[in-house]
């Protein structure tokens, strides 16, 4: 499969297909035992710094408050902190919501916080590609829109390639340009659809009669190969 430059891509697939081992493999985590991957042409052959990925978990660093853990890549791969960066990190802290806890613990936020504090951070080097495995899966329903509109109105701002795996079909059509199905295991792409939605989404767009229809598809074909 090719994604393009900027392009927001949702992967939607079975349990257990290959979605995680996908985004590993192009964030270079892991090399595949057989196949490529190619980012801007080039083979992937080990862990790369434009890429910036958000686990389901934000797995934040419990003894360093927010803006120390939103700076901690950059902390990791030079050794020092400079204050453009800590400038970046509570510009970053800002655009998610979060001003005023940059000194606060994780364990003092609400899981939707910790949540945009792991977004904040994997956009701390402004990485062209950004890889999200299911990202929102945690958060309580509201929350989850709220956060993924967010995420679009970021993206808007600052163009990235985004992949974007998740289990919720309306997610993936409510924010995607494409979404691509995988089929169960040994996963491999069953369908790659355009999205028929305008942009900028909004909540109006979720009650649009396309969106129901290309809710139905997606739902239709992933159930008929679940049957
Ligand atoms: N193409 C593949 N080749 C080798 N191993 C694979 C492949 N695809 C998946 N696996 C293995 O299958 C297991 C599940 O894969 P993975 O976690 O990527 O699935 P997933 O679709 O993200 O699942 P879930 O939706 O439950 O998170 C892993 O142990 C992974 O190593």
């Amino acid at each position: 499969m090719k994604v393009s430059r900027h392009e927001f891509v949702a992967v939607l697939g079975p349990s257990g297909c290959g979605k995680s081992t996908l985004l590993r493999l192009t964030s270079g985590l892991i090399a595949p035992t057989s196949g490529s991957v190619r980012v801007f042409g080039k083979e992937v052959d080990g862990p790369r710094d434009d890429v910036g990925i958000v686990f389901q978990k934000p797995t934040l660093l419990p003894w360093a408050n927010v803006e120390d853990n939103v700076v901690f890549p950059i902390r990791h791969k030079t050794g020092r902190v400079r204050p453009e960066h800590r400038e970046t990190a509570r510009e970053l802290l800002r655009k998610v919501g979060l001003e005023g806890f940059e000194k606060r613990l994780p364990s003092e936020l609400s899981g939707g916080m910790q949540q945009r504090v792991g977004i904040a951070r994997a956009m701390l080097l402004n990485p062209d590609i950004l890889l999200m495995d299911e990202p929102f899966s945690a958060l309580d329903a509201l929350t989850r829109e709220e956060m993924g509109f967010e995420l679009l109105d970021i993206w808007q701002a600052q163009p990235k390639t985004v992949m974007f795996i998740t289990h919720s079909i309306s997610e993936a059509a409510l924010l995607a340009d494409r979404v691509l199905v995988m089929s169960e295991r040994p996963g491999h792409f069953i369908a790659d659809f355009e999205v028929p939605l305008p942009r900028p989404r909004s909540v109006e767009t979720s009650t649009r009669k396309e969106m129901h229809e290309f809710a139905a598809q997606l739902r239709s074909l992933l159930l008929k190969r679940a049957a």
